[in-house]
């Protein structure tokens, strides 16, 4: 039977990086979406945006909407304090099932929640079965039509607190409209865009990160 993209991406982890080092499960799964397959993970480019977002705010909990293969999420947890977690909703169970083994090939499986469902149906949930109060950073990069609505349901349950980071992916490509309008529009978020591009092409995306005001 054939492979799947998530798959190979696996398979080229596991050939090319070192059991336990991030950095090498990073560059390996650029290295593969580069000369062999385009994937929608964040990438080089915007990856290196994520990066200095998570080391400039240090959180201690952090939420991402959209696994994938995990190659955010390795980023991400790569870069937390040693007693910090990192929750991450993947809806879908063959993305899911690679990104536990990208994630433990990487060695942060200590850091890391992966939670298969839909977030309409979990967010709600994360407060009594997860032990998170507020989030210091949600990564948003799931089917971008949620957005919007997720972000308003994090507000109604009480999961950002004032000062709580959003970054989103892809504001631009395929782009997020409805939420963009919200939080550049809203008096409870104070917005700025990082302009980049789509993972591994010229075409124009950016990182929309968006602080809640309260
Ligand atoms: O759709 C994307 N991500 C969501 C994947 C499914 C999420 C499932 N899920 C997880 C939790 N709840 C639901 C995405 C797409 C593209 C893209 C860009 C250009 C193009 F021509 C084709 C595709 C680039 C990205 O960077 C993306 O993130
Ligand atoms: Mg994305």
């Amino acid at each position: 039977t054939q492979s799947t993209r998530p798959q190979r991406l696996l398979s080229a982890v596991q050939k090319n990086a070192t059991r336990g080092d991030p950095c090498s499960v990073v560059k390996a799964i650029d290295q593969f979406c580069r000369s062999k397959e385009w994937a929608m993970n964040v990438g080089d480019e915007k990856g290196c945006i994520l990066d200095s977002v998570v080391s400039e705010l240090n959180p201690t909990t952090v939420l991402e909407l959209g696994t994938y293969c995990g190659y955010s999420t390795v980023r991400i947890a790569n870069l937390l304090p040693p007693h910090a977690k990192l929750i991450t909703l993947e809806f879908n169970p063959d993305f899911a099932a690679i990104a536990r083994q990208v994630i433990a090939w990487s060695g942060l499986e200590e850091k890391v929640q992966l939670v298969e469902g839909a977030s309409g149906d979990l967010i709600p949930k994360i407060k009594q079965d997860f032990g998170v109060q507020t989030f210091d950073l949600v990564f948003l990069d799931h089917w971008k039509d949620r957005y919007l609505p997720d972000t308003k349901l994090m507000e109604a349950c009480g999961l950002l607190r004032k000062g709580s980071i959003l970054l989103a992916d892809n504001v631009i490509c395929p782009g997020t409209p409805d939420y963009l309008e919200y939080v550049r529009s809203s008096p409870r978020y104070e917005s700025q865009y990082f302009k980049s591009h789509l993972e591994y092409t010229k075409v124009e995306d950016g990182l929309e990160k968006s602080v809640f005001l309260g």
